[in-house]
């Protein structure tokens, strides 16, 4: 039975694409359109079939349509774009840039054309780089294009924190700021465990060890899987970002936005706290930081500056 329902286009549909795909519909967020490449239409078709035969037994009622042809994206509230390639061991993202910027500026060509009214999600890497060159080729307001990396990176910072502690995840707050890269900034301060500050909990040394290892959380996932980056834990971060928009849910979580002076940065696509409900990016929270904060956000601001330069529009 298809009922009406929100529409949510899917654009990749590899590891995370589709991984998303069966989350979203497992949720009953919306129906869903998971659009790839010509050359794979039917493998696509292939994977939106079997996702769907899983509905009787998980009961769920959300359609899935795999597909190559934009129409079928026509009118979506939500485009989500992973489209692009994904790093191999020994790959920084960045050397994924000028590859992924042609394939993701020819996907938002066509969303702009069959869904001008939709809130777009971008997760291809590098993905602030991305996130800019999304913005620029769709010509949506900036509250409607949003990049993915916060919600990643600060779950990744709040298992470790988890383990560390032996604790429940479901009372470890948090929250990473700056670019999706190895200089990424955990915010320490604002981190706390039922209430309680992290520094009050863990040793300064195990806790700079969190850190650290949060930042490179991708590639630790990189070298284990050997052959390609992560997708489960990134599927559920775009399913969390979908959700509080769709639902208006008016959630505080740090996303990939255009900064227009806040942090002191002007132009700038980077990872900051925003409010996320029906209208996309419905604020961004500016934190007070300390010096050591700013200077370290500063250094994550230089290296997406680097990256996004290399992005011709
Ligand atoms: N921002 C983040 O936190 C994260 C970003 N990523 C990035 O997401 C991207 C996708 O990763 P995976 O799904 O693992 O890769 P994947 O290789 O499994 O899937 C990518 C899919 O994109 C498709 N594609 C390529 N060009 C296309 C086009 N023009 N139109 C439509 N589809 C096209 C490919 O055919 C493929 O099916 C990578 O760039 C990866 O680095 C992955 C995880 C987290
Ligand atoms: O590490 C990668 O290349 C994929 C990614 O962005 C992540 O998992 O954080």
């Amino acid at each position: 039975m298809a009922i009406k329902r929100y529409k949510i286009t899917v654009v990749g549909a590899g590891f995370t694409g589709a991984t998303t795909a069966l989350m979203l519909a497992q949720k009953e967020l919306g129906n869903v359109v998971l659009l790839d490449i010509p050359q794979l239409e039917n493998p696509t078709k292939g994977k939106a079939l079997d996702m769907l035969e899983a509905a009787p037994v998980q009961k769920f009622d959300s359609q899935i349509t795999g597909t190559s042809d934009y129409e079928d994206a026509a009118d979506s509230d939500i485009v989500i774009i992973t489209a692009g390639i994904a790093r191999k061991p020994g790959m920084s993202r960045d050397d994924l840039v000028n590859t992924n910027a042609g394939i993701v500026k020819s996907v938002c060509e066509n969303i702009k054309r069959v869904a001008p009214e939709s809130i777009v999600i971008i997760l291809s890497n590098p993905v602030d780089a991305m996130t800019y060159a999304a913005y620029h080729a769709l010509g949506f307001p900036k509250n409607r294009v949003i990049g993915q990396s916060g919600v990643l990176d600060t779950a990744r910072y709040c298992t470790f924190i988890a383990q560390e502690l032996n604790v429940s995840v479901e009372d470890v707050r948090g929250f990473v700021l700056g670019g999706h890269g190895d200089d990424m900034v955990p915010l320490v301060r604002y981190s706390s465990v039922g209430g309680i500050p992290i520094d009050k909990l863990i040793p300064a040394q195990r806790i700079e060890e969190i850190v650290q290892r949060t930042r490179v959380g991708g590639g630790e996932i990189v070298s284990l899987l050997g052959n390609g980056s992560a997708y489960y834990a990134p599927a559920a971060s775009l399913v969390q970002m979908t959700e509080a928009i769709l639902k208006d849910k008016k959630r505080i979580i740090p996303v990939i936005a255009l900064l227009e002076g806040e942090y002191g940065y002007d132009g700038l696509f980077m990872g900051v706290p925003t409010l996320l409900g029906a209208d996309g990016i419905e604020k961004i929270y500016e934190l007070e930081l300390t010096a050591e904060e700013q200077a370290a956000l500063d250094k994550s601001a230089d290296s997406v500056r680097a990256v996004t330069s290399a992005v011709t529009l």
